[in-house]
């Protein structure tokens, strides 16, 4: 198996705060990587300094082979590491589509001039864009949506919306947090689906998530973290039956 990121080191501190410390873990190309740990054990950070959000104190984000912390995160976002955000982020009053639209837009290169004059290839451009657009809506189940304001739809259709803006920027590792944060058991069942046929397309998937469920179905490989410390990993069989992470966490939850 090929690695296609690696984190080394990373080390991240908030005043006296060691939110991330010395995490290392390697991504393989085309598996699903589960970040889990109880609250406020660092996992949002982990990805906020892959997404180029913050800088690492120390260590390296390593994608495809280059160093790529330091770089801003439309670069990041260029080379193909795309996001969803634990709060939904989505342009509430534009439409489902042009939400989506918004994604295509870091791929597209016509510039002021294409847009003043509608060159030919501008025309082309935002024809693929579109047709890119309403592929994605198509395969996260938003299709006949496309027209609606992005306000109108639920909750867990919001999130699919995050997801169908994010596949539009052509990802290679695709990084959900929270993508089940709010949805209803149905719902979480068509996620687990969705992600498994994200997998399938090769692409390569970093979630945190809450729901044990999702996974432990979903996710290929876990790797745990608590305290900013990465404390165990491995695949979901050896990660449930792990002394130190039955302690640190998954413990702690079946006893409530
Ligand atoms: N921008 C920031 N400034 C200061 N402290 C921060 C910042 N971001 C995160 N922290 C702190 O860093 C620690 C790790 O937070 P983080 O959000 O990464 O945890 P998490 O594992 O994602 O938690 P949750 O599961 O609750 O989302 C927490 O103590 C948090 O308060």
């Amino acid at each position: 198996m090929t690695t296609l990121l690696s984190l080394e080191k990373l080390t991240k501190k908030f005043g006296g705060l060691t939110a991330v410390n010395q995490v290392s873990f390697d991504v393989e190309q085309g598996t699903v990587l589960g970040l889990i740990g109880p609250n406020g054990a660092g996992k949002t950070t982990v990805f906020n300094l892959i997404t180029g959000n913050y800088q690492p104190n120390e260590g390296k984000v390593i994608f495809d082979g280059k160093i790529i912390n330091g770089l801003l995160t439309h670069k990041i976002v260029a080379l193909g590491i795309a996001r969803t955000f634990q709060t939904i982020r989505l342009f509430q009053n534009l439409s489902v589509l042009e939400n989506v639209l918004a994604g295509c837009h870091c791929r597209m290169k016509s510039g002021i001039f294409g847009g003043m004059f509608q060159t030919p290839a501008q025309k082309k451009e935002e024809r693929e864009a579109l047709e890119l657009a309403l592929s994605e809506l198509e395969f996260v189940g938003l299709r006949k949506d496309a027209e609606q304001l992005a306000s109108n739809l639920s909750y867990g259709n919001q999130r699919l919306l995050e997801i169908a803006r994010a596949l539009a920027t052509k990802p290679r590792v695709l990084i959900l947090d929270e993508p089940a944060g709010g949805m209803n058991e149905q719902e979480t069942d068509s996620l687990i689906k969705l992600i498994q046929k994200m997998s399938e397309r090769g692409l390569t998937i970093l979630l945190i998530e809450h729901d044990m469920g999702l996974v432990m179905e979903a996710c290929h490989k876990l790797v745990v973290i608590e305290y900013g410390s990465k404390i165990a990993q491995g695949t979901p069989e050896e990660i449930k039956v792990n002394p130190r992470v039955i302690e640190a966490y998954l413990g702690t939850d079946e006893d409530e």
